[in-house]
Parts: C-alpha cells; sequence; structure tokens
C-alpha cells in the first residue's frame, strides 16, 4: 500500500499542465469498439481507472495497442465476446458504458452491476430506462445486466434526472439505432459534448450535446477515427483550489476556461485573483481568503467532482461557508480527516457547516475516495508541519503523476511505500 507524505505550510508556485479528461476517456475508449474498424485516441491521462478499462475492453477481444503514454489505436473488430468479467467491472463505475457500445452495436450485451467510488447508492435505472425505450429486453440476473434486442429503434426519452452516465449511454445505444432518439433533461457536461463529437467522428449523426435536448439520427455503421480527448476540468480545479488553499501562485496550463467558469467565480468570490487566457487559468491568491456557500449542480453548475476540494479550501477562509452536495449523499467522508487536522467542519445531511481556521496541523489520515483523496492532499499541503495520507491507490484512480506535478509547483510531497519510508522522509524534512 503506498502512501503520500507531505510537509506542508508553503504556497504552491509555477506552472502545471493539465492532461485529457478521464471521465470523457473512460466513455470514449469504449465508444471506440463500436465500429470494426481502427481508432486513434490521443490526450488519453495515464491514470489507473483507463488501464482496468483497457484490459476489460481487451479481454472482450478487442485489439489494443499502446501507441505511447497517451494515446492507443482500438480496432473492435476482433470482439469475440459480448459478456464482461465482474473482475474489472467491479474496480470502475464506467464499464456501464461497455453496456451502452455493445448493445448498439451487437444488440446484445451482459455486464455487471459497476463498481467505482462509493460516494452514494449510485442506481443505473435511467440507463436501463433509455434501453428499454430503444427495444430493448432489459434484465438483471446473478449480478449483471443482461441487455438484447431483435433491432434497437429511436425513441423519445425524458431523463427523470440529469444524469452524465445514462446520456451518455443512451447515445451510444441510439448511434446506430433505426430512426431518431430525442433525449431530453441530458447531462450538459463537457465530456458528454466530447463523447458526442468523437461519435460524430466516426460517423454518427448526434445534435445538441451541451444543450439539454440531444438528437440521434441512427445511422447504419461507424468507421475509422482519429480523436484528442478534451482537457480534464475535474484535475484543472483540483490545482486551481490547490493554488487557492495554499495562497499560491499557478498558470494551470492545456485548459478551455469556459469549463472552469463555475470553480473560476468561486475562487473570485472568496478573494483569489483569476486571470483567464487561451488556454490558461491563472489562481493566485494574495490574501486570506473569504468565506462562500456553494451547492454542487449539474454543468453548468459547480461539479460535485469539485466537493471535496472547496470543502477543505473553506476550512481556512474567515468566516463560515456552507457547503451543500445535492448529487451525492455520501461525499462528506473527507470531513472526519479534516477534523483531525483542525478544521471546523460539521456535517448534517448533505450539508456541511464550515467555520474557518487560520491554521490546520498535519495529521495522519485517510483518502476515502478519489476526489476526498485529492482534497486531502491539498489540507495537507496547506498545513503547518507533517501529513501522511493512506489509501492514495483511490487518488490513482483519476490523476496522472500526480506526486510530480505537486513538486513542480514547489510541494514537499513524496509517494512512499513502507511505514520505514514515512520515518525517514519525516526525519529528512523535520
Ligand atoms: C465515470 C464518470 O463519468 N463519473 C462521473 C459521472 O458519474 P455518474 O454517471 O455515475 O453520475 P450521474 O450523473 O449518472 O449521477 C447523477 C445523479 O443521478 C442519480 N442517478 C443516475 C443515474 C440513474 O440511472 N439513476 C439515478 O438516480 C445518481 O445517483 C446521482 O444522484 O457523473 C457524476 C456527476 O457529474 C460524477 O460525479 C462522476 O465523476
Ligand atoms: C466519482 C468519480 O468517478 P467514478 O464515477 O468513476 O466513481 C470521479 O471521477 O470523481
Amino acid at each position: 500500500m503506498e502512501q503520500y507524505v507531505i510537509k506542508g505550510g508553503s504556497p504552491l508556485v509555477g506552472e502545471v499542465e493539465v492532461g485529457g479528461a478521464k471521465n470523457a476517456a473512460l466513455a470514449i475508449l469504449t465508444a471506440a469498439v463500436m465500429t470494426d474498424e481502427p481508432v486513434m485516441i490521443d490526450n488519453i491521462p495515464d491514470v489507473s481507472d483507463i488501464n482496468v478499462l483497457l484490459e476489460a475492453i481487451s479481454v472482450i477481444g478487442a485489439t489494443v495497442e499502446r501507441i505511447d503514454r497517451h494515446t492507443v489505436r482500438i480496432n473492435g473488430a476482433t470482439i469475440g465476446s459480448v459478456s464482461v468479467d465482474y473482475e474489472f467491472i467491479k474496480k470502475i463505475r464506467a464499464s456501464y458504458y461497455l453496456l451502452g457500445a455493445l448493445l448498439g452495436k451487437y444488440k446484445k450485451a451482459e455486464v455487471p452491476l459497476p463498481g467505482g467510488c462509493n460516494i452514494g447508492s449510485r442506481p443505473i435505472d435511467q440507463h436501463l430506462k433509455g434501453f428499454r425505450a430503444l427495444g430493448a429486453n432489459v434484465s438483471i440476473r446473478h449480478g449483471a445486466i443482461v441487455a438484447s434486442a431483435e433491432n434497437l429503434r429511436g425513441a423519445h426519452i425524458f431523463l427523470d434526472m440529469v444524469s452524465v452516465g445514462a446520456t451518455i449511454n443512451i447515445m451510444m445505444a441510439a448511434a446506430m439505432a433505426r430512426g431518431n432518439t430525442i433525449i431530453e433533461n441530458a447531462a450538459r457536461e463537457p465530456h458528454v459534448v466530447d463523447v458526442a463529437n468523437f461519435l460524430n467522428s466516426m460517423g454518427a449523426n448526434i445534435k445538441g450535446a451541451g444543450t439539454d435536448i440531444i438528437r440521434i439520427r441512427g445511422v447504419e455503421s461507424l468507421h475509422s477515427s482519429s480523436y484528442s480527448i478534451v482537457p480534464d476540468m475535474i484535475e484543472a480545479g483540483t490545482y486551481m483550489f490547490a493554488a487557492a488553499a495554499t495562497r499560491g501562485d499557478v498558470l494551470i496550463k492545456n485548459v478551455i476556461p469556459k469549463h472552469l467558469e463555475a470553480m473560476t467565480a468561486k475562487l473570485e468570490e472568496i478573494g483569489c485573483d483569476v486571470e483567464e487566457f487561451d488556454d490558461a487559468v491563472r489562481v493566485s491568491a494574495k490574501r486570506r481568503l473569504g468565506k462562500t456557500h456553494v451547492k454542487t449542480l449539474p454543468y453548468p453548475g459547480f461539479p460535485t467532482d469539485m466537493q471535496p476540494q472547496i470543502g477543505v479550501t473553506l476550512t481556512l477562509a474567515s468566516g463560515t461557508s456552507i457547503v451543500t452536495e445535492s448529487i451525492f449523499e455520501n461525499r462528506f467522508k473527507y470531513a472526519d480527516e479534516l477534523t483531525r487536522m483542525g478544521a471546523n467542519i460539521k456535517v448534517e445531511g448533505n450539508t456541511a457547516i464550515i467555520d474557518g481556521t487560520d491554521r490546520l496541523t498535519g495529521a495522519r489520515i485517510s483518502a476515502p475516495d478519489l476526489r476526498a483523496g485529492a482534497a486531502l492532499v491539498i489540507a495537507g499541503l496547506a498545513a503547518e508541519g507533517i501529513t501522511v495520507v493512506d489509501d492514495i491507490i483511490y487518488i490513482q484512480r483519476g490523476y496522472e503523476d500526480f506526486e510530480q506535478k505537486l513538486q513542480g509547483l514547489g510541494a514537499e510531497i513524496e509517494k512512499v511505500s513502507s511505514e520505514k519510508e514515512i520515518q525517514k522522509f519525516k526525519f529528512r524534512v523535520g
């Protein structure tokens, strides 16, 4: 088991480069198997979720060739099975995209119920409702979703709630259905748009992605394509809040500033300066941060995947802030860990009430999930003294070279894999 050891208390200063979006890449790599021609995908982040998904795709028979660290060529022509093994699925959420992709292409799929971060109950009823509307028979047998259809037919589907996963899954299943599909109350996240753009680059006919009504005209088949994944707005946002919490000055490069507006607005509200360039943002915090209230919402609202990072930052702001989590019920697991570092944070239902303090102190803490883990690293960077973060395996699901990128900003952070190493590190920096 690996840990991070952090000596905190210094501002982050410098430049950091953001990679491709994990949540776009997971869907796009899955959609790539929908053609029998080779597809080249670039700007893929080298994180464990992606590697698990690529393995799952190759185990069902697709040809997966790593061209370099961030580029793969996939060929779905060699797929021999539409039944996905539980081994891969239990580790990641996005395995559910194999349902939409395989059902869309072969009109049948068998995929175990997905895993992913334990941030709430995470039902997939809207995905299944969409597949059924397209004419599939869907049942759950022995822990797996089994979907099949003679033919898929376009349908008018109204999602009961805004769901990124359901929107993307239905888009994939409908891409080669007969006739027209309309998804209403669709998710508008940049990764939904990226998946639609990718499917269109393979010959699909999808319009309206990025609005709440997506129209899909089914096509006969999809073809070869070459595509580059959109920059990761959550990775970018994490560095933006790391800059703010440590009262640093960081230029975050390779971003689409428009995708970051909800984060930019909150940072400005709490007293940071945010400068936007064509493909970069610079965040600097010259004075003590102020309080704010924030509620997570589907895009373009403040993202739930950034809630722990803003929560940590607000523990160091002056005044009382209120953070409301409206998407997932179990995303405050970082609060107890933060309390051990001296934060005043009280969670009541889906709300955290944070009384800002002027300092956190290092402690031994544990990453409860991906984003909460990243947020606790930010807490360690801002805190006085040494913080040890256990269970960083969660953080590795979604952040490429996290410690190296932070080191590039002047952070004293090391990845270690034994208690002995922790002691050595403490001695070295102490
Ligand atoms: C791999 C991936 O891209 N994960 C992201 C995706 O997760 P995921 O696709 O699982 O999240 P959804 O957007 O589907 O979930 C939004 C809300 O709808 C509910 N819901 C969803 C589907 C459904 O069939 N029934 C239902 O009740 C969920 O419990 C949640 O309360 O979007 C979330 C919201 O931006 C992000 O936090 C995750 O990082
Ligand atoms: C919650 C996340 O991932 P997943 O949906 O894959 O668990 C995330 O990316 O923050």
